[in-house]
C-alpha cells in the first residue's frame, strides 16, 4: 500500500521491515509563517524521518496548507485544507522519504485521533551556552485544551480541530538539530502516531550538505503548476527547456549539473518583496523608484530586454515600477479568475518561483525565504552563481552586500 508507492532510488537504501507496522511522523509551524519557511521547516523534519526510517519504518504525514497569511485573495473560494499535491510532485518527495496527505492518514487512522502530541517551545529560563538538549517541561502557552469527559485534546490540527482529537499531549522544551528528536521517538514513546506542533523550533541537522540538497531536490514542484509556468515562459518570454539548456530529469536523484550548464531565457527576473515585508525590514527594501533603477542598470549589462517581476505589490506599485521602466518589455504572471481558482494564491506564488528560475538572470530581496528558494532551485537547474545570488538594495545601503552563495553539493 502505502509503502509500496515510496521507491527508494538504490542510492539511499532505507531498511523498511515490511513485517512491522509503520508508525506515522505528524508535524505543524507556527501559524504565523510563510510558504516557504514551511518548505525548510519540511526539509528539516523529512531529515528526521528519513533518519527514523533507517531503524524502523516511519510515514511522514504532510500537513495540509490552511490559512496562510500572506494568500489575501478573498475571490477564490476556500484556501484550507489543501493537500501538498495541489504543489508539489508527491512521487518526488517519496524518492527521499516516504510520506502520505493527512487525508489519507485519516482514513488510515479510523478514529480520527493523533496518539501524542509534543509541541515544541524554548527553554523558559534561556540558555547561556549552546548545548542539545530536550525535556519534558510545563507549557510555555496553552494552545491544545483537554476535554474532560472525553479525555482528549483538542486543538487547531490544521483546520481540521472539529474533527480531529489528540490522546496525549506534553510541551517539550528543545535547543538544537531535528535530529535531537529520534531517540525520543524511538524509545520514549511506543505511540504509532506522534505529532510534533512547532516544528520550527528545531534546526537543521545540517545545513548546506549533500543531504540538505537531496530532500531539496526532492521538493519538485507540481506537474500541472510547472506546466502553466513553462506555457508563459514560451509564449511571453521566448523562453524554453532545449534552448534555456535546462531540461529536467524525471527523476532528481539522476540529475546532475555543474555551474553554468543553465543559460535561462532571455530575460531578467527579480522577486520584489513588498507587503509586509517592506515596513518589517524597511532598511532592506528599496523604494519601487530605486528597484527600478537597479533594474535597468542590470538589463543593460546583461543586454536583457525583457523583465519578469515576481511581487506581492499592489496593482498601483507594479504600476509604478512598470512607469519607471519604460524601454523595457515588463510582465507580471496574472492568472484568470477561472485558473487561480484552481491553483489558489499558493500556486500562483510557485509560477512566479518557477519563472524566476529560468531567467538569465536573478535579483531577490534580501532574506526573503521566497527569494532563498528561487536560488536553490537555480543551483538545482546548473546555473552560473554569479547569476542567481544578487539582490535588490535599498537606496541608503551603500555598501550593498550580495547573499551569501550557498551552492549545491552533490
Ligand atoms: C515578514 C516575514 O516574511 C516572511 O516571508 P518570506 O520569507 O518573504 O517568504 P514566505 O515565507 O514565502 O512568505 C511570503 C508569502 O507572500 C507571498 N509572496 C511573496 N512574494 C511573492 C511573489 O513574488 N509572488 C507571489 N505570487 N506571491 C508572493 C506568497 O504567498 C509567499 O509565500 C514570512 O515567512 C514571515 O512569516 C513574515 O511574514
Amino acid at each position: 500500500s502505502e509503502l509500496n508507492d515510496f521507491e527508494p532510488a538504490s542510492k539511499f537504501k532505507i531498511v523498511i521491515d515490511q513485517a512491522k507496522a509503520p508508525r506515522y511522523l505528524l508535524y505543524d509551524v507556527n501559524p504565523g509563517e510563510g510558504f516557504n519557511l514551511r518548505r525548510d521547516v519540511y526539509m528539516r523534519i523529512a531529515i528526521l524521518a528519513r533518519n527514523l526510517n533507517v531503524d524502523s519504518p516511519w510515514i511522514l504525514v504532510l500537513p495540509p496548507w490552511s490559512r496562510l497569511y500572506h494568500w489575501k485573495s478573498r475571490d477564490l473560494g476556500s484556501q484550507e485544507r489543501i493537500s501538498w499535491s495541489a504543489f508539489f510532485d508527491l512521487h518526488s518527495l517519496r524518492r527521499f522519504v516516504p510520506v502520505m496527505e493527512f487525508d489519507e492518514f485519516l482514513k488510515i487512522s479510523q478514529e480520527q485521533i493523533i496518539d501524542e502530541v509534543y509541541y515544541l517551545q524554548h527553554y523558559e529560563e534561556g540558555w547561556d551556552k549552546w548545548e542539545e538538549k530536550m525535556d519534558i517541561r510545563p507549557c510555555l502557552q496553552k494552545p491544545y485544551h483537554l476535554d474532560v469527559k472525553s479525555k482528549l485534546w483538542h486543538g487547531w490540527f490544521y483546520g481540521y480541530g472539529d474533527e480531529v482529537a489528540a490522546r496525549k499531549f506534553e510541551c517539550m522544551s528543545v535547543m538544537g538539530h531535528a535530529g535531537v528528536l529520534k531517540p525520543f521517538l524511538m524509545t520514549n514513546t511506543t505511540a504509532r502516531s506522534v505529532m510534533l506542533d512547532r516544528a520550527e523550533t528545531v534546526l537543521h541537522d545540517r545545513f548546506g550538505d549533500s543531504e540538505f540538497w537531496e530532500v531539496r531536490r526532492s521538493m519538485r514542484f507540481s506537474k500541472e503548476l510547472r506546466r502553466i509556468a513553462d506555457d508563459f515562459r514560451m509564449f511571453q518570454l521566448d523562453s524554453t527547456d532545449e534552448q534555456d539548456m535546462t531540461m529536467l530529469e524525471d527523476d532528481w536523484t539522476q540529475m546532475k549539473r555543474k555551474p553554468g550548464d543553465a543559460i535561462g531565457g532571455p530575460y531578467l527576473a527579480v522577486h520584489l518583496r513588498r507587503a509586509d515585508f517592506a515596513k518589517v525590514r524597511e532598511k532592506d527594501v528599496p523604494s519601487i523608484k530605486h528597484a527600478a533603477k537597479q533594474l535597468k542598470k542590470m538589463c543593460k549589462k546583461m543586454e536583457l530586454q525583457k523583465i519578469f517581476v515576481a511581487t506581492d505589490a499592489t496593482s498601483e506599485e507594479f504600476a509604478e515600477l512598470k512607469g519607471n521602466l519604460k524601454d523595457f518589455s515588463v510582465y507580471r504572471y496574472e492568472p484568470t479568475l477561472e485558473i487561480k481558482k484552481k491553483i489558489k494564491d499558493g500556486g500562483v506564488a510557485i509560477i512566479d518561483q518557477w519563472i524566476c528560475a529560468h531567467a538569465r538572470y536573478f535579483i531577490g530581496t534580501r532574506e526573503s525565504t521566497f527569494s532563498f528558494r528561487i536560488q536553490d532551485e537555480r543551483e538545482i537547474l546548473g546555473f552560473n552563481p554569479d547569476t542567481t545570488f544578487n539582490r535588490l538594495c535599498h537606496e541608503k545601503d551603500k555598501t550593498c552586500e550580495q547573499p551569501t552563495r550557498w551552492t549545491i553539493k552533490y
